[in-house]
């Protein structure tokens, strides 16, 4: 499956030598080293490598969950990482899944769909509710609209988590190994759920997607660019026949071979 024929060749979003480390002295860490890196709009960035090597790092930054230490992250040209940004209306245009789903376990799927809308965005119950509908029954939730987190399976859990993202219609979307915290039998669910995003969007238009993952078979269908990070730079990029068949690299070849 390939992306829509959505994607304009304008990046929605540009890192440019972007750092980051955490701890200090002999503790230092640097797990982002320069890292440049586009997705353009109506496009699908899958970025790879081991663990440890900066990917969720790396979203986080552009959640603006983290602070760089240097670099920009131009989102349509906007340096969002300039301390000075409305952070709140950055967010609003993005929106990211974790591994772990945070879902309120004390509201109804339906309840933590809508929250945002109501509490971020001020929208009226019956509009957030209507809108929170559309997406749950766009994730096949509808009927399990009114249960609670833990009346759910894993991976149902994870879609109720992919349509509270969805609910605002977020320019970007921000997946974190959204399957990794998934049983096994579980992971095709998701997976099927964000290709059905990837091929049809959420209302008509192709989503922008910006997706760590461990699962290679996943980056081969999504993906327009796979970015293989490494030592904290972007290590090998390109389409995913050229990153995950034909890799340049020698890390990249070990990277992979260790995955088999
Ligand atoms: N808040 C933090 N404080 C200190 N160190 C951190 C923090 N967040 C991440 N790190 C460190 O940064 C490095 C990169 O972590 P990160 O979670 O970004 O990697 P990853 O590639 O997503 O790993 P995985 O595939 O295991 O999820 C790790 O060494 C981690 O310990």
């Amino acid at each position: 499956m390939r992306a829509p024929g959505g994607v304009t060749g304008a990046p929605l979003l540009s890192l440019r030598g972007v750092r980051k480390s955490f701890g200090t002295g002999a503790a230092l860490n640097v797990v982002l080293d320069g890292v440049d890196l586009d997705v353009e709009q109506g496009s699908c960035v899958v970025v790879v490598g081991s663990s440890g090597s900066g990917k969720s790092t790396l979203l986080r930054v552009v959640d603006l969950l983290e602070d760089v230490d240097d670099g920009q992250v131009l989102l349509d040209g906007e340096d969002v990482a300039d301390p000075w940004v409305d952070a709140d209306a950055v967010r609003a245009r993005l929106a990211m899944v974790f591994q772990q789903y945070n879902l309120f376990p004390h509201l109804r799927v339906l309840d933590n769909v809508t929250l945002a809308p109501r509490v971020v965005h001020g929208r009226r119950r019956a509009e957030a509710e209507d809108a929170a509908m559309a997406v749950l029954e766009r994730v096949g939730l509808a009927d399990v609209a009114r249960a609670y987190p833990d009346q759910l399976s894993g991976g149902q859990q994870q879609r109720a988590a992919i349509a509270r993202a969805l609910v605002n219609g977020p320019e970007l979307l921000l997946l974190d190994e959204v399957t990794s915290a998934l049983d096994p039998e579980l992971v095709g669910e998701v997976l099927d759920l964000l290709l059905s995003l990837r091929a049809d969007g959420v209302a008509g238009g192709p989503t922008t997607m910006l997706v760590a993952t461990h699962e290679m078979g996943f980056a081969r269908e999504v993906a327009d660019e796979v970015v293989f990070l490494h030592a904290g730079r972007v290590h090998e990029r390109g389409t995913p026949g050229q990153v995950l068949d034909d890799p340049q690299r020698e890390r990249t070849r070990d990277f992979l071979r260790r995955l088999r």
